[in-house]
């Protein structure tokens, strides 16, 4: 891809689909540029992935195709304010925090830029990310187009409209989190009877991806997956059973909606 991708902010986010693009060669390292505050993350970048890093925001707006803010919420207003004489016309700018709405980007340029609205999440880093986006009104389709090809370089892309968004974290930028805690669980589990904890990682994660292919490959109803796996009058049905009793699926419904809900709160502006 023949464009220079810069990304304003350089922690797990950045990084993640900083590797992926780059494992995938979809884009060349020299091509990608990046900024962060300390020396630190400026010298271990430089060491880990080889791109151009520097702590100039106003340089890398400037020079930039395709400029990824990734960088916490609150600190939004006080990049764009620092950036937005420097991002030209022709740029477009993707936002990747929950709760930075297209109106408020809007507000915060003070003009109309390209913008699109983004939740990746850290799968990226192995390629396997799922990211979800959103654009404005002077995003074209060919821009759409070329920046779903640099998210579908680390993982799978969906676009959709913005009413949505808020309800993105719960499924893919912060359900990772839920899944690993699932994971831990059944680890510690596994742990507490007998096995040793590498195995245990090893076992319950492949169970995991093994049964999230299932539901992708076979196009099957996951209800349907599930009652293949229960014998009559065997293991599985039992701990279908306690698992129903101690509202198993009911936690996971209020977690996603307490999700959805704080990413509400951050698009009204709320601290
Ligand atoms: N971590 C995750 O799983 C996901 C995070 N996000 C979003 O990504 C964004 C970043 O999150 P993380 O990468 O987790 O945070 P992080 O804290 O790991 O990275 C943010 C980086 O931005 C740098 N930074 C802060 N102010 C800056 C400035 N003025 N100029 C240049 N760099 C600056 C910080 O030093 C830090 O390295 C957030 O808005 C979050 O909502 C979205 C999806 C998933
Ligand atoms: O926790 C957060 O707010 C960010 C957005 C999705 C994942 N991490």
């Amino acid at each position: 891809m023949n464009k220079r991708i810069g990304f304003i902010g350089c922690g797990q986010m950045g990084r993640a689909m900083i590797q992926g693009m780059i494992d995938a060669g979809l884009v060349k390292a020299e091509d990608i540029a990046a900024t962060a505050l300390s020396d630190e993350t400026i010298d271990f970048v430089t060491d880990e992935y080889g791109i151009q890093i520097s702590n100039d925001n106003k340089r890398l707006a400037r020079e930039s195709d395709l400029l990824f803010l990734a960088i916490k919420p609150y600190v939004y207003q006080g990049v764009i304010q620092e950036i937005k004489d420097e991002v030209r016309d022709d740029t477009v700018v993707v936002t990747i925090a929950a709760g930075i709405t297209l109106d408020a980007m809007k507000e915060a340029f003070g003009r109309n830029v390209k913008v699109i609205r983004s939740m990746p999440n850290t799968p990226s880093l192995v390629g396997a990310g799922m990211s979800v986006l959103c654009p404005n009104d002077f995003v074209a389709n060919q821009e759409l187009a070329e920046v779903m090809e640099v998210f579908e370089s680390f993982g799978e892309a969906e676009v959709v409209e913005e009413k949505l968004m808020d309800a993105v974290p719960s499924v893919s930028g912060s359900s990772p989190a839920f899944i690993y805690m699932l994971i831990e669980a059944m680890a510690d589990t596994a742990v507490q009877q007998g096995f040793p904890r590498e195995k245990a990682y090893k076992i319950v994660s492949q169970a995991v991806e093994g049964a999230a292919k299932m539901v992708k490959e076979t196009g099957k109803h996951p209800g349907e997956l599930k009652d293949a796996v229960c014998t009559p009058g065997g293991t599985t049905i039992s701990g279908v059973t306690k698992l129903e009793e101690v509202g198993f699926r009911n936690a996971i419904i209020q977690g996603m909606t307490a999700c959805t809900d704080r990413s509400k709160e951050l698009s009204q502006g709320k601290k």
